[in-house]
């Protein structure tokens, strides 16, 4: 692969190549008591799912980009015997094992298996059934059961490629997540960026890495131009996270401004990108209510710490960092209160720009998608009753790894 690989300089321009993760077995195994703890609000139906992924992958390549997935990335970092190894003991210590003699007993069994099964199963978990099915010696620990179902936890979230990692310039944040559900997909990421060619080149800095202190994810996270980044603090990205990652952009970056948009803490708000997307290079979609909600302030290169200038609203600040004559906020859910409710909960506002004023969006969000079309914006729909399920839309379902410079 050529040098130099990775490359993000918009939200909008012409999607070149994107990381994707086909739903697969994981899903399977959400039951109705594990849904909160694993950031879900209902069970989706697994088949449907995928088709419908593969309708958007389809779109994507349809308006040519080249589509990676996290499981064939995976598995080619594993066909190395001794990151394979480390791998598997990585996977066991971020697990639910409980008991250091089955743990060795369950890494010596993955390290023999083959690279794809050991993503299947890291992504996908084991199940305290399946293990003593294999042919082996048993221990009274696999008599002995708990009340955890899984020796390895199932990664549900992991079709939400958005929040563990993002693409900013030329480097990579390979980012903290907030909950235990999605730890294990940053290390993933940690592992393909370190040792897969397509990401491991020189030129290819770390921002953020996951073993950081302080969470941040990728749905907060807006590449607005080559200068400024704008990043969401909310449920799930901390002051502290923003500033040092902003510090660090600003060191050895292009990028000279870093707008931060302070959201409610909510659920159905958990990242900037479910209430706030770009469109076009002066258009932004928002969830009505939320201008008057949100704090703005700006962060530019200080001593030790970035330099803080609070703004007057979202709108002036968008458009002097864009140095925009005006800049439209588009409002999702055609401007009707409950509409736009119930719009923005399947993930209206969660548009995945493709192209300056192209976007992918859910077919479901009628009035929102037709307010976007007033505005001249080109929408194409995908069917995701199943995928909205687990509360993310196109933008949160994918990372765009390159983008052709505006
Ligand atoms: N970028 C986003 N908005 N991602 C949505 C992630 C949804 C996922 N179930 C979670 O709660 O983490």
């Amino acid at each position: 692969m050529e040098k130099g690989f990775l490359n993000i300089t918009s939200e909008i321009g012409n999607l070149k190549a994107v990381l994707l993760h086909r739903p697969g077995k994981e899903l399977e195994r959400l039951t109705p008591g594990y849904l909160e703890e694993l950031l879900f609000d209902d069970i989706p139906w697994l088949k449907r799912m995928q088709e419908e992924h593969d309708d958007f992958a389809k779109v994507m390549k349809a308006r040519g980009s080249k589509i990676y997935y996290y499981e064939t990335l995976l598995a080619d970092v594993l066909r190395d015997e001794h990151i394979k190894n480390q791998f598997v003991v990585d996977v066991i210590k971020n697990s639910h094992v409980g008991n250091i003699e089955l743990e060795k007993i369950i890494i010596e069994y993955l390290q023999g298996e083959r690279p794809e099964s050991i993503v299947e199963i890291a992504i996908s978990g084991l199940h305290k059934e399946d293990f003593p099915k294999m042919e082996r010696e048993f221990h009274l620990v696999d008599y002995v059961k708990y009340d955890y179902p899984f020796y390895i936890n199932p990664l549900p979230n992991l079709y939400f490629t958005r929040d563990p990692g993002a693409v900013i310039g030329q480097g990579l944040s390979v980012n903290k997540m907030k909950t235990p559900a999605r730890d294990r997909e940053t290390m993933f990421l940690s592992y393909i960026y370190r040792h897969h060619p397509l990401f491991k080149e020189k030129g290819t800095s770390l921002w953020y890495d996951y073993q950081e202190h302080y969470p941040m994810e990728g749905g907060d996270i807006l590449v607005l131009s080559d200068e400024v980044v704008a990043l969401g603090c909310s449920e799930r990205t901390t002051a502290r996270g923003i500033e040092i990652l902003a510090q660090r952009l600003f060191a050895k970056g292009k990028v000279k401004k870093v707008l931060v948009i302070q959201i409610p803490f909510t659920r159905a708000y958990m990242h900037l990108d479910t209430v706030f997307t770009m469109v076009d290079h002066d258009k932004f979609t928002i969830y009505p209510g939320v201008e008057n909600a949100v704090r703005v302030y700006e962060l530019t290169q200080g001593v030790t710490t970035p330099k803080v200038t609070p703004k007057e609203s979202l709108e002036k600040a968008l458009m002097e960092v864009l140095h925009l004559p005006a800049v439209q906020l588009i409002q999702s859910g055609g401007g009707d209160e409950i509409t736009a409710a119930r719009e923005q909960w399947n993930d209206s506002t969660n548009t995945l720009a493709i192209a300056p004023g192209t976007v992918i969006t859910y077919n479901r969000n009628e009035a929102t998608n037709d307010t976007l079309r007033k505005h001249g914006i080109e929408v194409i729909e995908i069917e995701g009753s199943e995928l909205v399920r687990g509360r993310g839309g196109p933008r949160c379902m994918s990372m765009p790894l390159l983008r052709e410079e505006l």
